[in-house]
């Protein structure tokens, strides 16, 4: 399969668009209010119906024990590196964390902002080969990190037919620091944890990816809780001049495209001997990589190789692609940063493969898809906590700026609001 080389114009550059199935919006929104009207009967019946699983609301938590006895089924080499994944996520997201802060005037006014964490929070894991024990560190670290008491994590009880939860998956959260665990997917998942059910407490934010039901449950629940926004699938850009690598490009192009078939992977250089290079070193690598299949599908589909006239025009096209992963293989890549709007993630010079941030190097790989880091961000602290206002007017302050405040009370034709003021200033001023 080949890379395409194109020109610019020659390539879709805008987003797409999502097509809804009014079936799977039936299918998801009846599943999200059964659970709310018959909370863990529904949760129970629907495993059974969509899982293939008959349990009992008793077998829903999975158990101290089960956790403990996962850590029996992963190797050595996974949990002494996940254990240092774990410290480098935790470190950089130690960083994002916010202080509170009152700003004490000589008026006697005081004003301020209190950041608190949220209560509760749910992770969903999907099930199946996409259930990634690098994404539940990525979901449920920086939640500990903001100060979350509890962490509830739901995922399938079955994975491909077959009874069980991934024991990597439950080492990996049992290390990230989550506080419940429950064997239950799809929109029922959601559902139990927007609105609570008998065994499955209700939380204040749900995040983590899903398919379809999952998503579509996410937007029906929200508004009753919090949501992250909805994954889309992976984008890399590559940036790169005629001096980078190709065999780094090529490979890291193909890093993407594996994950699924709708992932995107592009390059963009004004160098026709490198786009050679590099669509010939795709093809190369493509031969051995074990999922050929999904990264050649995802490559026909969405990937190319963008011929630019100069490396300005290829920060602008990247600039209209606001990709979730940018990698800037040119010389003096710190340099460049400054002509980048939108990215999710950038990766400087030869060295910082995209799996570097993937998987260690400590910030989030959950980040902004689908054009969308053009206003969102990664994940972070920030999606676990709340600020609250504080007012405290001193009798000075209200005395000078009462009269303000009720001329703009009386515009918007609410006298009650000017007269909370008034009664004030009538007592204060002795009237
Ligand atoms: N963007 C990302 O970062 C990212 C990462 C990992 C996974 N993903 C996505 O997560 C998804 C994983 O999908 P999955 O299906 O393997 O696992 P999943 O956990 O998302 O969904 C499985 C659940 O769906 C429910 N379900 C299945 N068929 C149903 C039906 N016909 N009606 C109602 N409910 C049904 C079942 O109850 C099951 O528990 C993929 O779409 C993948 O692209 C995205
Ligand atoms: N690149 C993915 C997000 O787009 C995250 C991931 C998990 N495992 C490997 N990669
Ligand atoms: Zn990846």
């Amino acid at each position: 399969m080949n890379l395409r080389i194109l020109r610019p114009n020659e390539f879709q550059l805008d987003r797409r668009i999502d097509n809804e199935n009014e079936e799977q919006q039936t299918a998801a929104r009846n599943i999200v209010e059964r659970v709310r009207s018959e909370g863990d009967r529904a949760v129970l019946a629907l495993t059974a119906e969509h899982d293939g699983v008959t349990l009992t609301a008793d077998r829903l938590r999975v158990t101290a024990e089960e956790i403990a006895g996962a850590y029996g089924a992963v190797d050595e080499a996974f949990l002494e590196a996940i254990r240092a994944a774990a410290v480098n996520i935790r470190a950089y997201h130690e960083k994002q964390k916010k202080q509170s802060w009152i700003d004490a005037q000589p008026n006697g006014t005081t004003l301020g902002q209190l950041i608190r964490p949220l209560a509760r929070v749910g992770v969903y894991v999907p099930g199946g080969k996409a259930a990634y024990p690098s994404s539940v560190l990525m979901n449920i670290i920086p939640a500990v990190v903001a100060g979350v008491k509890d962490i509830v994590m739901v995922t399938p009880p079955a994975t491909g037919g077959k009874e069980g939860i991934d024991p990597y998956i439950l080492v990996a959260a049992a290390e990230a620091g989550v506080s419940e665990v429950y064997r239950v997917g799809g929109a029922q998942a959601i559902a139990a944890l927007a609105y609570g059910t008998e065994t499955i407490p209700a939380v204040d934010k749900i995040v983590g990816p899903g398919n379809i039901y999952v998503a579509l449950a996410k937007r029906f629940v929200y508004g009753v809780v919090d949501i992250d926004s909805i994954a889309g699938p992976s984008e890399i850009v590559v940036i790169a001049d005629e001096g980078a690598n190709a065999a780094y490009a090529a490979a890291d192009l193909l890093s993407q495209a594996e994950h699924d078939e709708m992932a995107s992977a592009v390059l963009l250089t004004p160098s026709r001997a490198f786009a050679e290079a590099v669509q010939a070193e795709v093809e190369r690598q493509l031969e051995t990589l074990p999922r050929r299949d999904i990264a050649a599908e995802s490559i026909r589909r969405h990937g190319a190789i963008l011929l630019t006239s100069s490396l300005d025009e290829a920060a602008a096209i990247s600039n209209r692609l606001a990709p979730e992963h940018l990698e800037l293989l040119v010389a003096d890549p710190l340099g460049w940063v400054g002509r980048i709007e939108n990215a999710g993630a950038i990766f400087l010079g030869p060295y910082s493969a995209e799996s570097v941030g993937d998987y260690f190097a400590g910030p989030n790989h959950v980040l902004p898809t689908n054009g969308t880091a053009r206003f969102f961000s990664p994940l972070g602290v920030d999606t676990f906590l709340k600020r609250s206002s504080l007012i405290s007017y001193s009798r000075e302050a209200l005395l000078e700026n009462g009269d303000r405040i009720m001329t703009l009370a009386r515009r918007e034709g609410l006298e009650g609001h000017a007269r909370a003021i008034q009664v004030r200033l009538d007592a204060e001023r002795g009237e």
